[in-house]
């Protein structure tokens, strides 16, 4: 394989470059990330996805941020991995296992189109609502309808971690520039000292939900597969949804499944978008400015 290479992939409109540690000659620090996130001075992407080896699962996966934060889980970055060990030949079966810094995943290709996975389900592990857990300072075993005050708004927070942290808003109507506005404070909030991703949740019916994402470390994204998760598994709890619901994005949707151990499965569509070779110019570059 070239050295360098890189795929970038979306789910959803939510786009990752993937990167594999055998194969790149230069260090992915926060200077190299930044760079290659940014859409003017690099390639731009919601995120980095960097294959590493793992001694308890099949494969290894580390997820960055664009702003070189590093996260424990992604759901579209866990289908775009699979996707491609799948279509790169680098596992050669439908079952796999993947390692994150937020547990061991269990993925299965269930539809491939022209030879590449196109459907890729994961389960993505337990919903875990305490607060410790998550984490978040409140006392409080658990966050839900807690009310915070940001300068002129209040929210009432549900928190949850599917891996990594998340912050759900019920909402009766959704608007792209409140989440946009108020996202990064909610992300920061002083409550949650590993910062949180944000959703704006609302009900359509028992079997479909509307979400707006604000991810930390990343900003608006168009969707998110652990945000959907962490979204459906508070709907579950306050009895909103049945146990199968769809979650609708602006980039698309996805089928979250939730069991009575709060074990929960995405199951959701993943596409390649390109693949290339990191300029030695852009190597340099990084080296030199960073950004
Ligand atoms: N886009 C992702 C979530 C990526 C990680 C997140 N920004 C975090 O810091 O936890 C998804 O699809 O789940």
């Amino acid at each position: 394989m070239n050295r360098n290479r890189f795929i970038k992939s979306h789910g959803l409109g939510n786009e990752y470059i993937v990167l594999d540690e055998d194969n790149i000659t230069f260090e992915l620090n926060e200077k190299a990330i930044k760079r290659i996130c940014n859409v003017n001075f690099g390639i731009g992407s919601d995120g980095i996805l960097l294959k590493v080896s793992s001694k308890n699962a099949d494969i290894g996966l580390r997820i960055y941020n664009p702003d070189g934060s590093e996260a424990e889980k992604s759901g579209n970055g866990l289908r775009i991995f699979c996707k491609y060990v799948f279509d790169y030949g680098i596992i050669n079966k439908k079952e796999l296992t993947v390692e994150t810094k937020g547990g061991i995943v269990k993925a299965n290709i269930k539809e491939i189109k022209k030879g590449k996975a196109n459907v890729i389900t994961v389960d993505m592990g337990k919903a875990i609502f305490k607060s410790e857990l998550i984490p978040t300072k409140y006392e409080k075993e658990e966050v839900q309808g807690e009310v915070i005050l940001l300068e002129d708004k209040e929210y009432k927070i549900n928190c949850v971690s599917v891996g990594n942290p998340h912050c759900v808003i019920l909402k009766e109507s959704l608007d792209i520039d409140e989440i946009k506005k108020y996202g990064t404070k909610i992300e920061n909030y002083h409550m949650f000292p590993n910062r949180i991703n944000v959703q704006f949740a609302k009900v359509i019916n028992r079997r479909e939900v509307e979400v707006l994402i604000w991810e930390r470390g990343a900003g608006f994204t168009l969707a998110s597969g652990s945000s959907s998760c962490a979204v459906a598994s508070i709907m579950r709890k306050k009895g909103l949804i049945e146990n199968e619901v769809t979650i609708k994005m602006i980039g698309g949707q996805l089928k979250i499944e939730i069991d009575d151990n709060w074990n929960i499965r995405m199951t959701g569509e993943v596409r390649q978008i390109c693949e290339g070779i990191l300029s030695d110019e852009l190597l340099e570059d990084i080296e030199m400015y960073g950004l």
